[in-house]
Parts: structure tokens; C-alpha cells; sequence
């Protein structure tokens, strides 16, 4: 497979900011002091993308203006194409409380070419993208590039996790390369195209109410968790490409449909505004824990949170467990045994997860939904209250992630049967946990 030689990738520093962009190659682009001068510098179309609604109050609002070569709109009609393994239908399968886990998801094989968008497979969701509330989990595992062909979601905000293999994403606002360890955020409307060297797997966090934000910080003050100055958005690019059929893929109330035009969409030559893509690196998170006793609870490493209308209560929390020093005294270390009103979805980018370091792996997942049990298995018990608690690096080397959600998620039937990586022995993690009350009270 051909290597993907992108050296000259810039971004922009900041989590939200009002950026503005130009492609060298054309400078003063962006019109002086107005976004909508009578004619636009270089002849350029002007088109704003709006994130939010035009009213909404300032501190949220989103919208960016691109001059581009041509306007959105110089295409052909949509026509509906098979949605693969896309699905919003939450209905098609009976809900199922266990506990699940599924073993790593397969990379396509040679035989088969598979892009980006065509591997999309969703496992899990809520809610409805028309309604503007809900949230959809899907995975990927692509072995080709994407040519000739966009993808944009009407639908919401993506959170793509890489688990294997870069990403190289062309947007409207440029290009950034994705590696695992790192995430991007792709919003709602934004055209991207994917390419790939190798073959690729990973985890979608689609959001359908809001964008993500940083959490607040509380006491914690100014400074912690994932800093605004880490994330990374794309520096304006264009390819000036004619094309006898490039292809709009569209996700719009969760079926696909396909358009064409005889242009890349990637034609925008400058930008600015604060509704763009982004990237950021996980290694640049700062964790805050204890210093003291007793486990926090896992929302002190959130990355990102999508609210919702109830105050502290998200549509969808992004929070991983990165190495770091555990260093609690008189506790029990690892998560506790618990229920919770708020669904549980894992994915492993890389090593082993302190809870269950068998059978969780790379490339797999789990979900907890709301109210079902779980916590560390027998293992991981055993050792947590008889090990001597010195100062230790815990997930070194590792990363696991959680998307954590105010809804219950329904599972569909692919992640249920056809993909054959649920894992039936799952339960069996907890079946050898003692009654050690007892054996005291004989
Ligand atoms: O279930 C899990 O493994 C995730 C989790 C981790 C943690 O440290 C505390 C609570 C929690 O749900
Ligand atoms: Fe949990």
C-alpha cells in the first residue's frame, strides 16, 4: 500500500477559538472587514456553514465563512444508496441487559478494498438525528483510501478514535493526519475524505444534540485535563481538481445517499470562523487524581463533553484512562463494583485495562448500559486487596477510553450476532468471585 507523504501539515492552536486561514498560495483571500464584500478576492464563492443556530447566545455560537471555488450547492440530486452497516434503527433487535463485550473487530482482509466510509458499522445508539437527540457508536476497519469521494454527516458531530493505522483526513478546512493515540473531532456539515496506508481500524462517538466542549474545572482552577492550547485544527488547503464524478456520500437521518459533481469539494482557498475541525494528541492530557485515599470517579479524566439541557449530565462524555502514578493509601485502586444511570461504552487503543487485563483487547469493546453491573473481575480483586500499596505506574503503555452516556443504548443486530465477536464468556469474569464474608463468619 502506498505511503501517505503529507510533511507539510500545519494546524492552528486552540479549542474553539475565531481562526482564520488562508492558503499561502494565495494570500489576502479573505475579504477586509466584511464577510460578504459585492465580489469576493480571487472570484471566490462565500458560503457560511452554521453549527449553531444563527441566534444562539454568543458563547455558543458557531459558524464559519469559506471562499471557495464553487458553492456547496454545484452538485447533482442525492439518490439513496445502501446503508452498508449504518443503522439509527434502535428497534430491530430485543434489548439485551447483559453485560457485553466484543472481541477485537475484524481488519478487512486483502481480497477485499474497503474505504473508510464503507466500513462504517454502528453498534450501538440512540435517540434521533431529526429530533436532534440521541447519540449513534460505530466502528471502522478500512484497508483503502477514499478517492474521488466525501463523506458529511447531517446528522451530528463525529469523535473519531484511531486505534490502528493514521488517519490522513482531507476536510474542507485542510488536512490533518490522525494517529492512534490521538482523536479528531469532525462536526456536523463538514465534508471529509479519508485516506489510508495501511490497514485501519477504529471507534465514531456521534453526538446528534450539541458539540463537544472541555468540561469545566471547578476547584481544579485554570489549567488541567485537556488543554485548550493542545488541540489542533487544520490550516486552510485546496486542490483546484475537476473530476468527471466526485462523490458526496451523505449520512441524513441515518441512511446514506450518494450525489455527484464534476469538482473536489475541497475547494475552499481561505476560512475563518469558530466551527472546524480538530485534532488532539491524548498523550497531552494532564490526569489530576488523588493524592489521598479512596477512587475517584472516572470523570476526572474527561476529555471532552457533549451536555445536554440537564445540568452536569452529558449526552456523551469522552474520558480515558491514561498511565499515570496511582499512589492512593488505605484504597481499594482500581474502579469499584457499581451501577450506573449513565451508559458505559469501552474501546482499547493500545495494552491492557486495570479492571479486566484478560479479554478486553485491543481493538474491542465493551458496554455497561444503564443500570447493569460490572466492575473488576476476579483477578483484578484479588490482587487490589492483597497487594501492597507502594507508590505504582498503572496503564503504562496503554490507553482505553470510555464513551459514557445519559441514554440507554440499544444494540444492533450487527453488533449482536453478525459481526460474531460478542463474547458469550464474558459473565464468566465474575462467576469466580468468592463469598469471603462467610468464610469469616464459620
Ligand atoms: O466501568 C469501568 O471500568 C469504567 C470506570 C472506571 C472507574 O475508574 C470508575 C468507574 C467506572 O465506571
Ligand atoms: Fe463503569
Amino acid at each position: 500500500m502506498n505511503k501517505i507523504e503529507w510533511t507539510d501539515l500545519k494546524y492552528l492552536s486552540g479549542f474553539g477559538n475565531e481562526f482564520a486561514s488562508e492558503t499561502p498560495s494565495h494570500p489576502n483571500a479573505l475579504p477586509k472587514g466584511q464577510n460578504t464584500p459585492q465580489k469576493a478576492p480571487y472570484n471566490l464563492y462565500m458560503e457560511q456553514l452554521s453549527g449553531t443556530a444563527f441566534t444562539a447566545p454568543r458563547e455558543t455560537n458557531k459558524r464559519s465563512w469559506l471562499y471557495r471555488i464553487l458553492p456547496s450547492v454545484k452538485h447533482f440530486p442525492f439518490k439513496k444508496i445502501d446503508n452498508g452497516l449504518v443503522t439509527h434503527n434502535w428497534n430491530d433487535e430485543e434489548p439485551n441487559p447483559n453485560q457485553l463485550r466484543w472481541k477485537p473487530f475484524d481488519l478487512p482482509s486483502n481480497e477485499k478494498q474497503v474505504d473508510f466510509v464503507q466500513s462504517m458499522a454502528t453498534l450501538c445508539g440512540a435517540g434521533d438525528a431529526r429530533i436532534r437527540h440521541g447519540v449513534a457508536i460505530h466502528v471502522y476497519s478500512c484497508n483503502v483510501s477514499m478517492v474521488d469521494k466525501a463523506f458529511c454527516n447531517s446528522d451530528g458531530d463525529f469523535l473519531i478514535v484511531p486505534q490502528k493505522g493514521c488517519l490522513f483526513i482531507k476536510t474542507e478546512f485542510g488536512k490533518m493526519a490522525v494517529a492512534p493515540n490521538e482523536i479528531c473531532v469532525i462536526q456536523n456539515g463538514m465534508r471529509f475524505s479519508v485516506e489510508v496506508e495501511e490497514a485501519s481500524r477504529g471507534y465514531i462517538l456521534e453526538v446528534f444534540d450539541n458539540h463537544f466542549v472541555l468540561p469545566n474545572l471547578g476547584p481544579i482552577g485554570a489549567n488541567g485535563l485537556a488543554n485548550p492550547r493542545d488541540f489542533q485544527t487544520p490550516v486552510a488547503w485546496f486542490e483546484n481538481v475537476k473530476a468527471i464524478h466526485f462523490k458526496i456520500i451523505l449520512k441524513f437521518q441515518g441512511n446514506l445517499f450518494e450525489s455527484h459533481q464534476d469538482h473536489s469539494c475541497f475547494n475552499v482557498v481561505a476560512w475563518h470562523g469558530n466551527y472546524a475541525p480538530f485534532k488532539y494528541n491524548l498523550e497531552n492530557f494532564m490526569a489530576i487524581n488523588t493524592v489521598t485515599f479512596d477512587h475517584a470517579d472516572p470523570s476526572i479524566f474527561t476529555v471532552l463533553t457533549c451536555p445536554s439541557l440537564k445540568p452536569g449530565t452529558a449526552i456523551a462524555d469522552f474520558v480515558i484512562f491514561p498511565p499515570r502514578w496511582s499512589v492512593a493509601e488505605n484504597t481499594f485502586r482500581p474502579p469499584y463494583y457499581h451501577r450506573n444511570c449513565m451508559s458505559e461504552f469501552m474501546g482499547l487503543i493500545k495494552g491492557n485495562y486495570e479492571a479486566k487485563k484478560e479479554g478486553f483487547q485491543p481493538g474491542g469493546a465493551s458496554l455497561h448500559n444503564l443500570m447493569i453491573p460490572h466492575g473488576p473481575d476476579f483477578d483484578c480483586h484479588r490482587n487490589a486487596t492483597t497487594e501492597e500499596l507502594k507508590p505504582v505506574r498503572v496503564a503504562d503503555g496503554t490507553m482505553s477510553f470510555m464513551f459514557e452516556t445519559c441514554l440507554g443504548l440499544a444494540v444492533t443486530k450487527w453488533a449482536n450476532k453478525t459481526c460474531e465477536k460478542l463474547d458469550g464468556e464474558y459473565y464468566k469474569c465474575w462467576q469466580t468471585l468468592e463469598d469471603n464474608f462467610s468464610k469469616l463468619s464459620v
